[in-house]
């Protein structure tokens, strides 16, 4: 059993349309799939707010570097250009997790580093998985708490936009 734990964002022209394409193009039936979510941009300040969502996918016949690659399939698909660090982007599918793989390697960084610091991926995660951990940083509820409020706040459900059927 192969389980991962995608984070999902875009904040350039169909954001919607960007999320729908990577959620049916993960292929297995999604174990879960979050909330949209409209959320302030972290990094970079001075760009469009995000769209961000979070989704579980069991597929035992994946391993981590196969879902980096399904990812960065699913960004070639959204027309993503690689440009500025942190920058605007049509589509960005990041490995928050995959079964507990711990790897330091840089194309694929495991558990995602950023993690623990983003609402953006904390919140919508604790949606779909309230009990949900982080390996080797622990509940993921708790992370939350530890950010400031200022960052919980721009982090805020669209209840007029899904990923699901
Ligand atoms: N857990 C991971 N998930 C996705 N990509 C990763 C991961 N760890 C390392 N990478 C590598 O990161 C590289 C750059 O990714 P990307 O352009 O999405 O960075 P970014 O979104 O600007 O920043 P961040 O990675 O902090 O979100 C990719 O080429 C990929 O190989
Ligand atoms: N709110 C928010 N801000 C961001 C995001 C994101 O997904 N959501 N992604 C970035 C590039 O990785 C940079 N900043």
């Amino acid at each position: 059993m192969s389980r991962a734990v995608l984070s999902l964002g875009s904040n350039l022209g169909d954001r919607h349309g960007f999320l729908l394409l990577a959620v049916r193009g993960l292929g297995e039936p999604l174990t879960a799939v979050s909330s949209v979510y409209e959320t302030a941009p972290w990094g970079v300040e001075d760009q469009p707010y995000f769209l961000n969502a979070v989704c579980v996918v069991d597929d035992p016949a994946r391993d981590h570097w196969a879902w980096l690659r399904a990812a960065q399939a699913l960004e070639a698909a959204a027309g993503r250009v690689r440009e500025q660090r942190w920058g605007p982007r049509t589509l960005d599918v990041d490995l928050v997790t995959v079964d507990g793989v711990a790897s330091a390697e840089p194309e694929l960084l495991l558990p995602h580093p950023g993690t623990p610091d983003r609402a953006s991926v904390l919140i919508p995660w604790l949606e779909i998985e309230p009990g949900a951990v982080l390996p080797g940083h622990g509940r993921v509820d708790a992370l939350l708490r530890a950010r400031p409020a200022a960052d919980r706040d721009g982090v805020l459900p669209r209840a007029d936009l899904s990923l699901r059927d």
